[in-house]
């Protein structure tokens, strides 16, 4: 791959689609190799069988065969790497190209230096010529396949033009010659195209993941968001349903927000929102947890796979956190409290996350009207959450 054409960053990505793109490619190119000697062979397989050539067809055609079911494995082989390396190695979609050309370029050698082949010498050039143009066009991509391409289908043909007594040799060789430089300078062009199109695209993708990244993210406490919650709380509530484990969810509300703001001013009640994010994060140990600012001085953490005891007893060491947690303004010091609602589930297919959300809502409400600074734990019995063993309540 030509390093100097593929951004840096981008280089595993891009070396992953190359050998996508060159699989594909080689594909469609062994059919049409098989498709083009058959073309070229069958119109005349009767008269050269009646001269009594038909042992050397037979072998070219067994090469020609050979190498085209040599060149498909390679592809497969190289597809199978493909799914367990991220960067597999190119080799061997170089090798069936390699083989390929070499192939075809010996016969040619072959049939034009044979004077009983000489009737098919022309359509063999016109074959030829269509191959060099097909091959470079789709191996344009890798600078390193349209050379051992060209080099394999060419040299052995410009060998035999000049061993050979063939008509107009020396007016063949100019126009072949003139037609594979150009063929190659376009070939280069192709892949600066290919590879700007390819760096614009990881570009594109790197920016849309950024931005979607940035969609699930709250600006001011860094923390995931409301949308990201609902839609992992989704995800992890079907999980819960097909593993039949308990899930838990808890609401968690700063206390009298209203007059921090008030005294202090919004400043430091961003503040106050900043400190309590990064006082739940800290809290929370396992990976699978999620924590997300809910609303303007709401928060909720999803517990995956967690019992409601120990739901609980996580909550109210947050809470514990949040009472002896302190901001300096100036001369003063801001504390705050929050109120927690907890509800948990071993959720059934019939269950679903809004109403497990509705109950935590439903025990924060009751955490507030209990005299805030507390968890409560919704009862799905009174409908109505009741207060625990709670020892914090103002
Ligand atoms: N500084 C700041 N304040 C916010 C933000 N989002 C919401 N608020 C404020 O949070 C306050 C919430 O007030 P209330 O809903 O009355 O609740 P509270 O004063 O906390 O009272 P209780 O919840 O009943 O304890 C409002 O004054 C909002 O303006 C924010 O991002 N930054």
């Amino acid at each position: 791959m030509d390093s100097k054409l593929v951004e840096p960053k981008y280089r595993d990505q891009i070396t992953r689609q190359l050998g996508d793109d060159l699989s594909r490619r080689s594909l469609i190119g062994t059919i049409v190799y098989l498709l083009i000697w058959a073309a070229l062979m069958l119109p005349s397989m009767s008269e050269l069988t009646n001269r009594g050539h038909n042992t050397a067809l037979l072998i070219c055609t067994a090469a020609v065969l050979t190498v085209s079911v040599l060149r498909l494995a390679l592809v497969l082989f190289y597809r199978e790497k493909a799914k367990k390396l991220n960067t597999p190695s190119l080799w061997p979609l170089q090798l069936g190209v390699f083989t390929s050309g070499a192939v075809w370029g010996l016969i040619c050698y072959y049939l034009i230096s044979t004077p009983a082949f000489a009737d098919c010498t022309m359509s063999l050039f016109v074959a030829t010529a269509g191959l060099c143009a097909g091959g470079i066009t789709s191996l344009a991509p890798s600078k390193e396949s349209v050379s051992i391409y060209l080099f394999t289908l060419v040299t052995p043909l410009a060998a035999g033009l000049l061993v050979a007594d063939v008509p107009r040799a020396t007016s063949i060789a100019w126009l072949f010659s003139i037609y594979v430089c150009g063929l190659y300078a376009i070939s280069g062009l192709h892949r600066r195209e290919y590879f700007s199109a390819l760096n614009t695209k990881m570009k594109l993708v790197e920016q849309t993941e950024r931005l979607s990244q940035l969609n699930t993210i709250d600006p001011l406490t860094g923390l995931k968001n409301r949308r990201f919650f609902e839609t992992q709380l989704s995800y992890e509530f079907k999980r819960a349903v097909r593993e039949e484990s308990s899930i838990a969810i808890i609401l968690l509300d700063l206390d009298y927000f209203k007059a921090i703001n008030d005294q202090f001013g919004h400043l430091i009640g961003d503040e106050c929102l900043k400190e309590m994010a990064r006082t739940i994060s800290c809290q929370l140990n396992r990976s699978l947890d999620i924590v997300a600012r809910y609303g303007g001085e709401e928060f909720a953490v999803i517990l995956p796979n967690t019992a409601q005891q120990d739901a609980y007893l996580l909550a109210d060491k947050l809470r514990q956190k949040i009472e002896h947690m302190s901001i300096k303004v100036h001369a003063k010091t801001v504390q705050f409290t929050a109120s927690f609602g907890l509800s948990t589930i071993i959720p059934t297919i019939n269950d679903s996350e809004i109403e497990l959300l509705s109950q935590a809502d439903i025990a924060l409400y009751a955490a507030k009207n209990n005299g805030r600074n507390r968890v409560e734990i919704f009862d799905p019995d009174s409908s109505a959450s009741f207060d625990l063993v709670c020892q914090g309540a103002v």
